[in-house]
């Protein structure tokens, strides 16, 4: 297969698990919406969806990019407040591990990504079938870092193994990539994470580090696409198909605000 046509078979996945996703949404909920190529194809259909009046939904964006494209989409959006809290965030990962441990953050939007997947009852990831891993730590994981804490940053996560990386600015090259926030995005090449909790626990001890991509205990579900087959994965659970768990759970239902 050339890599084109991987391509094509790796986004019509996407497109497959963001349309699962849709099912996931009920009328009057505050959805969170995630960053990346995934979560983007379903910010298209939930505005197709909206315009079509079928349901009414507010949403807050983890990126100034989605922020941008639910604007397109016709999607009404909060701002963030106290006591907000989101029935249902829906969003991609850069790996999908062991127990719905992700890395996430390819993006750059880890940060605002952890806070919305944080105040949200339920964290839907949808993915392509390439994010599902034995084990974390093939791709770099992401780091937010404050600029005046950087060298130490660097120093102390190479003491780790992490080998880390600036993350350069695809259209500034060599200037470093920035946040949303306007802090430094690094990338970490471990490699493999046999232990992400204690990883999670080093980097969160680090100054100047804001946020790591570990997201660990925060998925509810995910639905991966592979081929013509829809997974929906669970922290403690099998693998099942997903076509006939298009329901949202009970114990994860619309919160009363
Ligand atoms: O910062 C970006 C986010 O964590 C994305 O959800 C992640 O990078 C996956 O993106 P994509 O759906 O484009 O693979």
């Amino acid at each position: 297969m050339s890599d084109t046509e991987q391509q094509d078979r790796l986004d019509k996945e996407k497109q497959r698990a963001a349309a699962q996703a849709l099912r996931w949404v009920r009328d009057g909920m505050l959805v969170g919406l995630g960053s990346g190529s995934t979560a983007a194809y379903f910010i298209q259909l939930l505005g197709q969806t909206l315009r079509g009046g079928q349901l009414q939904i507010q949403a807050t964006a983890t990126s100034l990019a989605t922020e941008a494209l639910a604007r397109r989409a016709g999607i009404p959006l909060l701002e963030p407040r106290r006591g907000l809290r989101f029935d249902l965030t829906v969003d991609g990962a850069d790996e999908i591990g062991p127990r719905l441990t992700l890395i996430k953050g390819g993006g750059g939007a880890l940060l605002r990504e952890k806070v919305l997947a944080t105040s949200s009852d339920y964290l839907l990831i949808i993915a392509d079938s390439s994010k599902l891993v034995p084990q974390l730590g093939q791709f770099p994981l992401p780091l937010e870092v404050v600029p005046f804490a950087l060298p130490w940053v660097l120093d102390t996560v190479a003491l780790l193994g992490g080998n880390p990386k600036l993350r350069l600015d695809k259209k500034k090259a060599p200037q470093p990539a920035h946040s949303d926030q306007g802090n430094i995005l690094v990338d970490c090449h471990f490699k493999s994470l046999p232990d992400p909790n204690q990883l999670a626990l080093q980097l969160q001890d680090i100054p100047g580090i804001v946020e790591h991509g570990l997201f660990l205990g925060l998925a509810s579900a995910a639905i991966v696409a592979e081929g013509d087959q829809l997974l929906l994965l669970r922290p403690s659970a099998e693998p099942a198909d997903a076509a006939s768990f298009g329901e949202l759970p009970k114990e994860a239902g619309p919160t009363s605000l």
